[in-house]
């Protein structure tokens, strides 16, 4: 049993650094793990043109502290009405690394997000020509669908005509949480792949309610049954090039939380990596780790792998109960629990 893990330095594939004094208390955490990041651009209003993807991405290097390093990949939110042109742009930028769907109402700050993805098809040729991934939210938003069925009817309905109608296209099934959507990656029709939690690799739905509704445990695409979450250990720690790291960590103040109607989302920017060493620890597959969270994400992206390592070594710490954030604070996921792992 090894107690010391050594590993190129990971980025995170998918990640809401929010924007403002919410961003300032957030970044550094993430900058202490990981070396960039694919910033996600659900702000209010949202992120929808190169332009201001530009001035968001000078807005979080001005919040970086003094020393740190870390090199934000900016990803533009699509809409019904984003022109072809935006896409060239957005490329011709060097910044704009990626496009997101977000089908209007499946999850925070998708208002704006597209009603019938065919409305966009003549830009994602575009994307798929100059050969930029795709990142999707998956979950379809029909209110007939069961919410624990929304990711696996999105691939009937939306991902496998989309893959019918653009061979080509670089798609990338955003923190995937079913057997379903694990399978469809691994059956590899085209280039597909697919970021995972650390928090659907640890926890099945049972967590929400354990003693109690525990909001904290509440994201988006929801926890699902202990099935699905041994069916997504099994493809990370598969070795397969296919899946990679993006912890979706999505930090909302305490109180929006904690709240009759609480906001989805949860918080792991801080112990992101100790989190998946975790998961990874406990299915016997140390030695996936690397490529899962170093090696993959930039393959796919064609982007060169980071030099440089982070290290991890086996120890007892306690997850602090919450963290200032703003006006607010954030509370971690698992505050309060143990960790068995510790970054140097
Ligand atoms: N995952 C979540 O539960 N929430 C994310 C949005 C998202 O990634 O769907 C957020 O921005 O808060
Ligand atoms: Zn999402
Ligand atoms: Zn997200």
């Amino acid at each position: 049993m090894s107690n010391v893990l050594t590993i190129t330095r990971p980025d995170d594939w998918h990640l809401h650094l929010r924007d403002g004094a919410t961003m300032q208390d957030v970044l550094p955490h993430t900058a202490r793990q990981f070396a960039r990041a694919i910033v996600m651009p659900n702000l209010k209003p949202p992120v929808t043109t190169t332009a201001q993807a530009g001035a968001y991405r000078e807005r979080i290097l001005a919040a970086l502290p003094q020393g740190m390093s870390f090199e934000p990949l900016m990803v533009l939110y699509l809409t019904d009405n984003t022109p072809p042109d935006e896409i060239r742009r957005a490329k011709e930028s060097g910044f704009v690394k990626a496009v997101k769907l977000y089908p209007a109402g499946a999850t925070t700050n998708s208002d704006a997000g597209v009603t019938d993805l065919s409305k966009c098809y003549k830009t994602l040729e575009v994307l798929q020509e100059v050969g930029m991934p795709f990142l999707v939210h998956g979950e379809v938003t029909d209110p007939e669908i069961d919410l624990f069925d929304r990711e696996a009817v999105f691939i009937e309905r939306i991902m496998k005509p989309l893959r019918q109608a653009m061979p080509e296209l670089k798609v990338v099934f955003e923190h995937i949480t079913t057997k379903e959507a694990a399978d469809y990656v691994l059956a590899g029709e085209g280039p597909t792949a697919a970021t995972i939690t650390a928090h659907h690799l640890l926890f099945n739905r049972n967590e929400i309610f354990k003693g109690g509704i525990r909001p904290h445990y509440y994201c988006l695409p929801v926890l699902k049954r202990e099935t699905h979450r041994k069916a997504l250990v099994a493809a990370a720690t598969s070795g397969n090039n296919k899946f990679f790291l993006g912890t979706d960590s999505a930090p909302h103040a305490k109180g929006a939380k904690e709240h009759a109607c609480g906001c989805a989302g949860c918080y792991t920017a801080l112990h992101a990596l100790e989190l998946y060493a975790q998961a990874f620890d406990s299915a016997g597959a140390l030695d996936k780790f690397e490529a899962f969270a170093s090696f993959n994400g930039p393959d796919f992206y064609d982007l060169p792998r980071n030099t440089g390592t982070v290290t991890l070594k086996r120890e007892t710490w306690s997850i602090p109960a919450e963290l200032p954030m703003g006006e607010a604070t954030v509370v971690p996921l698992s505050a309060g629990e143990q960790m068995n792992w510790k970054m140097v």
